[in-house]
């Protein structure tokens, strides 16, 4: 039982807004498209649901083409941002819905309102009014709502981005364990890299209307196929590099440089995040804080280090890292990230290490 994209395309006019997009889904995987805005996330589930209908391609359920299956009959259910409750039926009302227009009995619908109720953390809400909930309760009945009717594949187009972010983070997690727990096979559609990477069995990651990268997410995480893709993944520096051993080097400025890193041996581009370099007393590059700016649970600093040299340092969108003294922030600064106990202040002298964590290996 699996979901299968077959050259999927689909249009607006002369807008291609899904350009042959080859993607399956397996019984129980949960996959996440991963995009920026208006890159045709939306548009590849809506077409998957049967609300668009393909130029070129097929969606398929095994081998059958869904074409001419209605919405209604695809057997799928759906969620999205705002969850779209009913608004004059209370919780119960809502849940009950796809049951009773699959002709379940009261009776058995209303064990199964319980049961969903309380695996989405609402036990006891039957008779509260949808109207008086908070928007993270809305979305854990919409989330019942979908799964109540055991939808053969749950279509969630961001389904926590209305939420803030503490509470996104808790649903994220929550979900996660839902769609584990139930074996749902899902396709979820975020802009939001962490709650892909929370939810997702696989992350496929789209880019003006195509799909560029599809897999594991540590893999897509480290190895980003492409300088779009890793762009698109918080890489804004890239540096030639040397892999040997699971040792990378390179130069930044004039010094050289070393990470751990997944990638295979040889020549490659590295991609830093703005989080790749970190103070550290034995950091080979040394440079002079010119401003810290605090985050939630890290300092970030921008720090003016000696003018390159040999190595160079490009932008993203120099793949080729044919040089250019730019680092992050341009004229020889760079990025770096401190702990908030110990975060050096703006004039002070500062030694930088690159993190494993903050460097990908790009394809
Ligand atoms: N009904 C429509 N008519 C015409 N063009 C559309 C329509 N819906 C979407 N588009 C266009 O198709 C492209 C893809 O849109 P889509 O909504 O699928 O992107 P998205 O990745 O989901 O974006 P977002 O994250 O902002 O929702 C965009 O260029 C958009 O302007």
């Amino acid at each position: 039982m699996s979901l299968g994209l077959r050259g999927l395309s689909v249009r607006y006019g002369s807008t291609v807004a899904v350009a042959e997009a080859e993607l399956t889904i397996a019984d129980g995987e949960v996959v996440a498209l991963l995009g920026p805005s208006g890159c045709g996330k939306s548009t590849l589930l809506r077409a998957v649901a049967g609300l668009e209908h393909p130029a070129a391609g097929t969606v398929c359920w095994d081998d059958d083409d869904l074409a001419a299956v209605p919405v209604h009959r695809r057997g799928f259910g759906l969620v999205f941002q705002d969850g779209q409750l009913f608004p004059h039926r209370d919780v119960a009302g809502n849940v009950a819905f796809g049951l009773r227009m699959a002709g379940i009995d009261r009776a058995a619908a209303a064990e199964r309102v319980t049961e969903l109720l309380g695996m989405v953390g609402l036990a006891g809400y039957e008779s509260r009014s949808v109207t008086s909930l908070s928007g993270g309760e809305q979305q854990r009945v919409a989330l019942a709502r979908a799964l109540a009717p055991r939808p053969r594949l749950l279509l969630l187009d961001e389904p926590l981005s209305a939420l803030d972010r503490v509470l996104r983070e808790q649903l994220a997690i929550d979900l996660a364990a839902l769609l584990r727990t139930t074996r749902t096979t899902t396709l979820v559609v975020t802009h939001d890299h962490d709650e892909a990477f929370t939810l997702a069995d696989r992350v496929a990651v789209m880019t003006q209307g195509r799909l560029r990268q599809i897999g594991p997410p540590d893999e897509v995480w480290r190895l980003p196929a492409s300088p779009e893709v890793a762009a698109f993944l918080g890489c804004t520096t890239l540096l030639p590099a040397e892999v040997a051993g699971g040792v990378a080097r390179c130069v930044l400025g004039s010094v050289p440089l070393r990470a751990g890193t997944a990638g295979p041996d040889g020549r490659v581009l590295l991609g830093l995040r703005s989080t790749a370099l970190a103070v550290d007393p034995a950091g080979e590059l040394t440079g002079t804080v010119v401003q810290r700016v605090h985050r939630r649970d890290h300092v970030r600093l921008l720090v003016e280090v000696p003018a390159a040299g040999g190595g160079g340092v490009a932008g993203i969108g120099d793949a080729a890292g044919s040089g250019g003294d730019a680092g992050v922030g341009g004229g020889g600064r760079v990025e770096a990230v401190a702990q908030v106990a110990d975060a050096p202040a703006p004039g002070d002298p500062v030694r930088l290490a690159l993190r494993a964590d903050g460097v990908a290996v790009v394809g």
